[in-house]
């Protein structure tokens, strides 16, 4: 028996190291092979459209003009293309902090990130073909129409009601089988999830199991949905590697973008500059930290900020930058009383657990271990709850991708050490967090990181809101569906709120006091990589999302969104950029 075992091992170690080098080598050489790249020899540089950030919204748009219009488009990317283990769910946060990430850090944070080193918050963001699309966790959600009613309530901005945006999410969203969802039988928690959804049938919340980006148990994002279907178009053209570091205005009086200057390192890292003429327009999806970047840059945004850094003003246009949104996350670890059904060091290893991977992409490396989700969209605290289905979080990997201290992290995951803990962490949040920030410049050249500031809980709704969220995740834990988990909330010690809580009878009613609650959120609670609303609609793009005063730029990323979406933000950005080509493509019609 033995000694079968230990062949049937051998043959499965090998036959899986076979596997893992084919991927790899047929990943290594899709990554260097970006067909259809400009050739920087032309003299003549001048493309019709010049889209400038290859993510979630450049993709998707490049690929629907490439597609039905006739006119030339030209993509550039500050990154290149992305390895092979953004296509593997499990890995993603690997990517972190390496070439496809540009690396982010906030300004100390006034109220919040107490317990990071510096009071900084890690803001990741993708680089590279599929840009943020490629970094993230690839949960989709469906959209919330009430989100889009309110922007004309709150914001005065018409034309955007669910109405309107409906048929682009419904467009944007993957097919059937290009998405996966956590099935109820996947573990002993998701089984749990869909129990509590029964138990708590009178609460007016939303239980759902995760859905995902993943096909066949590799990422399917924006890349595989939108751009490589159409990447060898004639009229499309590519630049990689390549940022643009200024916009170019014409004339002051009726202001056009007329072409952009880009900058491209060579192998000494001696960058040659190029500038490309833009006919038609000049479409920014660089992101909701880089477009608003790339306009200060330009001279395009505050006359008082601009002169404080040295630039030029091209265009006064003062909220370029402010109203900075995100959703902020208080996790809390749960260890439970049972062997088997979440994620840890050693579940993970576990060679089945690989042959299962490798054989039909299933099993823990096939998605990111989100199983699930809860919702309440109730004003005046809108919450969601998320449920990640991991014991044992390895200490190098999450300090480094959340800039936590050792106090901080041990406090949160007291059970750190221990590789085969069972075990899931409840993150809380506000849907509709209140607080705003700000991007702005340090320096005048894009090559330097711009200056973000998140400004998390700056809002004390969003202390209470919060707080409401939290006091919900604790009843879903502990209701009598996840009992049979043997759950236990681990309330982080923290020597900073020692005066507030964690007392005794804390851990046996989980009804801490909001103060300690407070204290908790204010050290160690992370953003949730959901920035937008640096350029938004009404304050720097009117409703079709061109910039105020400067007619042939739009802005089609994250940026634009006013508000927070109440949940996973990825498919509005796609519906958003569907819903700005449709616009370009009838004023082509229109004006040829
Ligand atoms: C770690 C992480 C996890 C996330 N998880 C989820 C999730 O599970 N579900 C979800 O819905 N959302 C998630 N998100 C958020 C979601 O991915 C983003 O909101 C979305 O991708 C933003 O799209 P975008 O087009 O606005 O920007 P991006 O996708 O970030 O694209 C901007 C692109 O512009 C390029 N660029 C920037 N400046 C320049 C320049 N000057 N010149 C040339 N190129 C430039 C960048 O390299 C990048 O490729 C996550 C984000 C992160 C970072």
């Amino acid at each position: 028996m033995g000694m079968h075992f230990q062949k049937l091992f051998c043959v499965g170690a090998i036959v899986i190291g076979c596997f893992s080098a084919l991927l790899f080598i047929v990943c290594k050489l899709h990554e260097e092979n970006i067909p259809n790249v400009l050739k920087l020899e032309r003299i003549e540089l001048a493309f019709d459209y010049v889209i400038v950030g290859a993510g979630t919204a450049g993709s998707t748009l490049t690929s629907l003009l490439a597609k039905h219009s006739n006119k030339s488009v030209l993509l550039i990317e500050a990154g290149g293309s992305f390895g092979y283990l953004s296509r593997i769910p499990l890995l993603t946060t690997f990517q972190q902090k390496g070439i496809n990430d540009w690396s982010f850090l906030s300004v100390p944070q006034k109220h919040s990130s107490k317990g990071l080193l510096e009071q900084r918050q890690c803001l990741p963001r993708g680089k590279g073909l599929g840009g943020s699309a490629n970094l993230n966790y690839m949960l989709h959600f469906d959209g919330h129409g009430p989100d889009f009613d309110s922007w004309h309530k709150l914001h005065n901005i018409s034309d955007w009601s669910w109405t309107d945006v409906k048929p682009f999410m419904i467009a944007a969203k993957s097919k059937k089988e290009e998405l996966f969802e956590i099935p109820r039988t996947y573990s002993l928690l998701s089984e749990a999830l869909d129990e509590a959804a029964m138990e708590l049938i009178h609460e007016p919340w939303q239980f759902r199991r995760s859905v995902y980006n993943i096909k066949n148990g590799l990422r399917h994002s924006v890349l595989q949905q939108f751009l490589f279907p159409v990447i060898n178009n004639a009229n499309l053209r590519l630049l990689p590697q390549a940022l643009v570091k200024r916009i170019k205005l014409s004339s002051a009086s009726n202001p056009k973008a007329s072409s952009v200057l880009v900058g491209i390192k060579d192998e000494h890292n001696k960058e040659r500059e190029f500038t490309i003429k833009v006919r038609r327009e000049l479409l920014l999806c660089a992101g909701a930290y880089q477009s608003p970047q790339l306009l200060l840059a330009s001279g395009i945004g505050d006359t008082k900020m601009l002169k404080q850094v040295g630039l030029p003003v091209e265009h006064h246009l003062p909220l370029v930058g402010q109203g900075l949104h995100d959703h902020f996350n208080v996790p809390l670890f749960v260890s439970i009383g049972i062997i088997g059904p979440t994620l840890n060091q050693r579940s993970l290893l576990s060679p089945i657990n690989l042959f299962n991977y490798l054989n039909s992409g299933t099993g823990s490396f096939g998605n990111f271990g989100v199983l699930g989700h809860v919702a309440g969209y109730e004003e005046p605290t809108p919450f969601g709850i998320t449920f990640f289905g991991a014991g044992a979080i390895d200490e190098t990997a999450l300090m480094s991708i959340s800039n936590f201290k050792r106090s901080a992290f041990r406090a949160l995951f007291p059970r750190y050490h221990n590789a085969s803990q069972e075990g899931f962490v409840v993150i809380s949040s506000c849907l509709q967090p209140r607080s705003r920030g700000s991007v702005s410049l340090l320096h005048k050249t894009m090559r330097r990181n711009p200056l973000i500031d998140p400004n998390y809980l700056s809002n004390d709704h969003d202390v209470a809101c919060t707080i409401a969220a939290i006091r919900n995740a604790v009843k879903v834990v502990t209701s009598s569906a996840f009992s049979k988990l043997r759950p236990h909330i681990h309330w982080p010690k923290l020597q900073e709120c020692a005066n507030f809580g964690p007392f005794k009878r804390d851990f046996l009613e989980h009804q801490p006091s909001d103060n300690y609650l407070e204290c908790l959120m204010r050290h160690i609670g992370l953003g949730s990589h959901h920035p937008g609303g640096s350029c938004a609609l009404g304050g720097v793009v009117d409703s079709q999302l061109r910039l105020h005063g400067i007619s042939n730029v739009r802005v089609v990323d994250a940026s634009v969104l006013p508000r927070p979406i109440s949940g996973n933000p990825n498919t509005v950005i796609a519906a958003i950029a569907m819903r700005a080509a449709s616009w370009i493509l009838k004023s082509e019609l229109q004006n040829d």
